[in-house]
């Protein structure tokens, strides 16, 4: 073995100085890395394992998820998104995709690593292994791939580090690396990728000039980190790591749900730690969704808030609206109408039947729907006709959108302000739309209809980012010219639009043709063709969102890569929204009524009933993006679940402990049916990419 040298020994002096200073863990953390490096390798390699050492003592790991989730059939159970849209389903269409993705490349290259393992590891394998598997790292520049230490320094010069070249060349071959720094100027730029050039970076290793990122702030930096969701982040100021804890302290604190924390979970990412003892039952978090919508075929059954989702009108415009659409033929997808005018006589005829029936006490609610004439209907729907004890479940009034259009309704004028401002002002098709054109808005809201209606709730998120951008940067505009320092603006457009994205960025995501579940219809040997149709099909979405909302300053908003992951976003953590409708409510109060009110109000309660038929109450179901329920992972034998009581009667997430929790246990909810047998619930949780080793899988593993 060869003998250290003295760069080794500055190297390692270094390191004993930061080993005192750091705690244990850390210490810990570094000796090993250290150990490893001076027993096995030759002293060039042990003196840039120390350099990066150096580095790798402030790295955040972050959101880390299986590299190669393996692929079952069949599925999630209940698919709150998306999943597979029926038009791209046709296997008659499906063609094979022939894609190898690079990390498939450097997944193969671990393979022949491991088959010809040498005696001594190679710095690649010792990378590796340091990174544990990590396939995306994020690197700041400054003190550590630069000898320079601050941003000044940049604008006169920039120098590579030669003691960690070494291995930042051994982490490109594998690694996604995206590196990163403040700067002062665009100088400081030229300076910076000068210097990455003139050390091989970009000829040597696999780092393009765009994955070199610059912002002016050192937040743009943490923005950056949430947005790229590395496996790693190395670092120099430990704030970076602690601003990265911050977003979600913030939402702690607004739900005022002090007994609870997100930290990283040792093991797979972040995870949702009790920060105080619950018992049984006890609520253990509220909250309230970023993103959310009402599926579009549920739209005819409940007429709901569309920002917070509580039902709103009135009992008898809830049950009016919703004969009334059935009446029309009204189809969830295609809005298209039939004209049943023809048979209004007929109905007639039926509803007197129907009537008489009713009142000699028989039902035909669990036969059929029996039509009720359209005057009926239409005084139900205007609220020239109340029904009976309908006071008592009196639902908010409808407000309409601002912009004009037709759709969304709203329980109030917040309501509808808030979603104006956060989401629905670009999406609008009404005349006060801030979209460039309407048509072209209405051409992707169709498309989305007839496909799949998870793509509105992506342009959700998008119109979200936009809209937090311009505000952003007008707030910005309106400091500057309070101020008489001079403007960063112009430079900080990226950074800016980071920060916008920065409550999007939080949530776990993998591309969404590469994770969504393959549809039971569809042979495993067509896999590979039917991802590739979930990725035309995002495409097409995308064009048709990108005529209607598209905006220069925003453009990386409108790649595929990003539009692919917020959906996947979707499928790997959003909790189906439920609320619970007060028409079921209604009709239980008068069937539990005492004789004879009972039956007085069921003369005219009864032929609502039957025309509504056996879905004569629908929950308003949809999906949704809950920022704090969505760092919970999942066990078998889960301390918590998602279950809405009485009163939760909106769009809000409600965690409930189902057994006594202790302080810092960490909370997991079940994201299947836990009741299932092992296998089952394994191949169930395939789809969310990994594998359960909870105590309950690990003791009934076969
Ligand atoms: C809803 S997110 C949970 C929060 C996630 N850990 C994060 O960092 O954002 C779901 C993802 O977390 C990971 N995960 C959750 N529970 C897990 C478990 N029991 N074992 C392994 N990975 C898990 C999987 O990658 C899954 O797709």
């Amino acid at each position: 073995m060869a003998e250290p040298s003295s760069s080794l020994s500055s190297s390692k002096d270094e390191l004993i100085q930061l080993i005192k200073r750091l705690g244990t863990f850390l210490a810990l953390k570094m000796s090993n890395l250290f150990s490893i490096s001076l027993q096995k390798l030759d002293p060039r390699s042990v003196g840039a394992i120390a350099g990066l050492a150096v580095a790798i003592i402030f790295t955040y790991r972050l959101m880390r998820s299986p590299a190669t989730p393996p692929r079952r059939q069949p599925k999630r159970q209940a698919p709150t998104t998306s999943t597979s849209a029926t038009s791209a389903q046709s296997s008659s269409t499906l063609m094979p995709s022939g894609v190898c993705s690079s990390s498939e490349d450097s997944r193969a290259q671990n393979v022949v690593d491991e088959f010809f393992q040498p005696v001594k590891p190679t710095l690649g394998q010792i990378v590796r292994q340091k990174l544990s598997e990590g396939r995306k790292v994020t690197c700041r520049l400054l003190g550590v791939i630069l000898e320079e230490s601050s941003p000044e320094e940049l604008q006169i010069k920039a120098t590579v580090k030669s003691s960690v070249l070494d291995v930042l060349l051994e982490i490109t071959k594998f690694c996604d690396l995206y590196l990163m720094e403040r700067v002062i100027d665009d100088e400081s730029e030229k300076n910076v990728l000068l210097a990455l050039e003139n050390a091989g970076i970009f000829t040597s290793g696999g780092l393009v000039k765009d994955k070199v990122l610059f912002c002016s702030t050192e937040n743009g930096r943490t923005s950056f980190v949430r947005q790229l969701e590395p496996d790693w982040h190395i670092d120099t100021n430990p704030e970076i790591v602690s601003q990265l804890a911050e977003y979600f302290e913030q939402l702690i604190s607004k739900r005022q749900c002090h007994g609870i924390t997100v930290k990283q979970n040792g093991e797979f990412g972040k995870g949702v730690f009790a920060e105080t003892d619950f018992e049984e039952e006890q609520l253990i978090l509220k909250d309230q969704m970023l993103l959310g919508a009402q599926h579009s075929s549920n739209k005819i059954d409940c007429l709901v808030c569309s920002y917070c989702f509580q039902f709103i009108g009135s009992i008898e415009q809830q049950i009016g609206r919703k004969l009334y659409l059935k009446r029309l033929g009204v189809s969830p997808h295609s809005g298209c109408q039939n004209d049943s005018s023809d048979e209004d006589e007929d109905e007639d005829e039926h509803f007197v039947q129907n009537h008489h029936n009713s009142e000699n006490g028989a039902s035909s609610s669990s036969i059929g729907t029996v039509p009720l004439p359209k005057m009926a209907v239409e005084s139900l729907m205007n609220g020239e006709m109340s029904l009976p004890y309908s006071e008592k479940f009196p639902l908010p009034s409808v407000v309409s959108c601002p912009g004009r259009c037709e759709e969304p309704f709203y329980c109030s004028k917040s309501c509808a302000e808030a979603d104006w401002e956060s989401f629905h002002s670009l999406l609008c098709p009404g005349e006060k739309t801030k979209s460039q054109s309407r048509e072209a808005l209405l051409k992707f809201i169709q498309h989305a209809n007839e496909t799949n209606d998870i793509f509105l709730l992506a342009a959700k998120a998008i119109s979200f980012t936009i809209l937090r951008y311009r505000k952003l940067k007008a707030s910005l505009v309106t400091e500057h010219e309070k101020s008489t320092v001079p403007s960063t603006l112009g430079t900080s457009n990226l950074s800016l639009l980071l920060d916008a994205w920065k409550p999007i960025s939080i949530g776990h995501k993998r591309r969404w043709w590469d994770c969504v579940s393959l549809p039971d219809d569809i042979d495993a040997s067509d896999e590979a063709a039917f991802r590739m149709q979930m990725r035309e099909l995002a495409f097409t979405s995308l064009q048709l969102l990108k005529e209607a909302i598209f905006d220069k300053e925003c453009e990386p908003l409108f790649s595929l890569e990003i539009y692919g992951h917020i959906i996947g976003m979707f499928e790997l953590n959003n909790l189906d929204l439920v609320v619970a409708s007060p028409v079921e409510d209604y009709f239980i109060y008068i069937d539990d009524l005492p004789n004879p009110q009972k039956k007085e109000a069921e003369n005219i309660t009864r032929p609502y009933l039957d025309a509504l038929g056996e879905d004569y109450s629908v929950c308003c179901e949809g999906t949704a993006f809950y920022p704090l329920q969505s760092c919970m992972n999942h066990s078998c034998c889960p301390n918590a679940k998602a279950f809405k009581r009485e009163e939760d009667r909106d769009g809000q997430a409600t965690i409930i402990a189902v057994r006594p929790v202790c302080k810092r246990e960490e909370i997991n909810i079940s994201y299947i049916d836990e009741d299932l047998p092992f296998e089952e619930r394994q191949a169930l949780l395939a789809d969310y990419g990994f594998r359960c080793r909870c105590p309950r899988c690990l003791e009934e593993e076969p």
